[in-house]
């Protein structure tokens, strides 16, 4: 028997539904759905899953599934007339039989090309032809990676225009024990204000209570610590130049069917989006937006940075 390591395997998820799993050497893998082209899964080399999905999320068409990376295209949240977050998180998208030339690191062999097109049931709610191309890449250290090229494909000479985000659900420990640094002092869109323009206070952030937020030009580098796991995700962007960061908190977690009454504890959303400026591409210019994902062990200990524990210790 070959014992050959399988990079990339293509099977039946929940519900029959086709998923493809990435694996790399050092034991690291990632699920993606091409329901949604919706990464669900995101493990490290201890087989530790670092991605929230609700155990109540429903992985059947109409629903998009509650929790990985959702996909929001052609529009962000309710920032149009479409359904909220558009139609791709809940579109079949197909393996790419022929993924235009891309750049590759010949060291990642753990990777697959999704592609979505406008069908007829959406040319019906958003009249324009596209090419999406997703790659999502599992790299040899267990980093994510994932980028969307989008193509105005017209035939007609018009322009479209969309909003994005990567809804990327992280795990955490414990939601009161998380902080978000790198969006300090920034502008953000207050989805819970009517969408009103506000600027955050010089300190990270941390959450108490419900958070749904459009922070605006954003640096590239966001991190999310887990003091109690003592983990640190580092999100980088390019072509994104917003970040949403989101937690549901009691109330709305009660609300949502396909969610847990206490699941809001243990995740948060930090999505790496463009919403502020949309995005116009003319008949044949094509955008691309990238995400990239990676979980690092943090020796910060609570308290660490208080200077008066500091000196007492000392
Ligand atoms: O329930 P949905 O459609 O998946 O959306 C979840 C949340 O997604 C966030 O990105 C939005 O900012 C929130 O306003 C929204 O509630």
């Amino acid at each position: 028997m070959s014992t050959e390591m399988v990079y990339v395997e293509h099977c039946k998820g929940i519900n029959g539904l086709d998923k493809v799993v990435l694996r790399e050497v050092r034991g690291c893998s990632a699920e993606v759905y091409l329901y949604g082209g919706q990464v669900t899964s995101w493990k490290n080399e201890h087989g530790e899953e670092l991605l929230f999905v609700s155990s109540k999320a429903i992985f059947k068409p109409p629903k998009a599934i509650r929790g990985g990376i959702p996909i929001c295209f052609p529009q962000f949240g309710s920032h149009g007339s479409l359904e909220q977050h558009g139609f791709a998180r809940n579109s079949f998208w197909s393996i790419d039989p022929d993924p235009s030339p891309f750049p590759t690191n010949s060291s990642n062999k753990a990777f697959v090309d999704l592609i979505l097109k406008h069908s007829e049931e959406d040319v019906k709610i958003w009249p324009h032809r596209y090419e999406f191309r997703l790659r999502v890449t599992l790299g040899p250290g267990g980093d994510l990676m994932l980028t969307s090229r989008i193509r105005n494909t017209n035939t007609d000479g018009k322009p479209f225009t969309f909003t994005f985000a990567y809804h990327t659900y992280f795990s955490v420990s414990d939601i009161s024990e998380v902080r978000v640094e790198g969006l300090e002092t920034l502008d953000y869109l207050d989805n819970l204000q009517n969408k009103e323009r506000f600027t955050e206070q010089g300190d990270a952030i941390t959450f108490e209570s419900e958070v749904d937020k459009i922070y605006v030009s954003t640096p590239t580098k966001i991190a999310i610590l887990d003091h109690e796991r003592k983990r640190t995700f580092v999100l980088r962007k390019d072509g994104l130049p917003d970040a949403v960061v989101w937690n549901p908190w009691d109330k709305k977690a009660k609300a949502m069917p396909d969610f847990g009454d206490d699941e809001y504890k243990h995740m948060l959303c930090v999505e790496a989006a463009c919403v502020e400026k949309p995005i116009t591409l003319k008949p044949g210019e094509e955008w691309r937006g990238r995400q990239e994902l990676s979980a690092v062990p943090s020796s910060y200990c609570s308290g660490q940075l208080d200077p008066q524990r500091v000196l007492q210790a000392g």
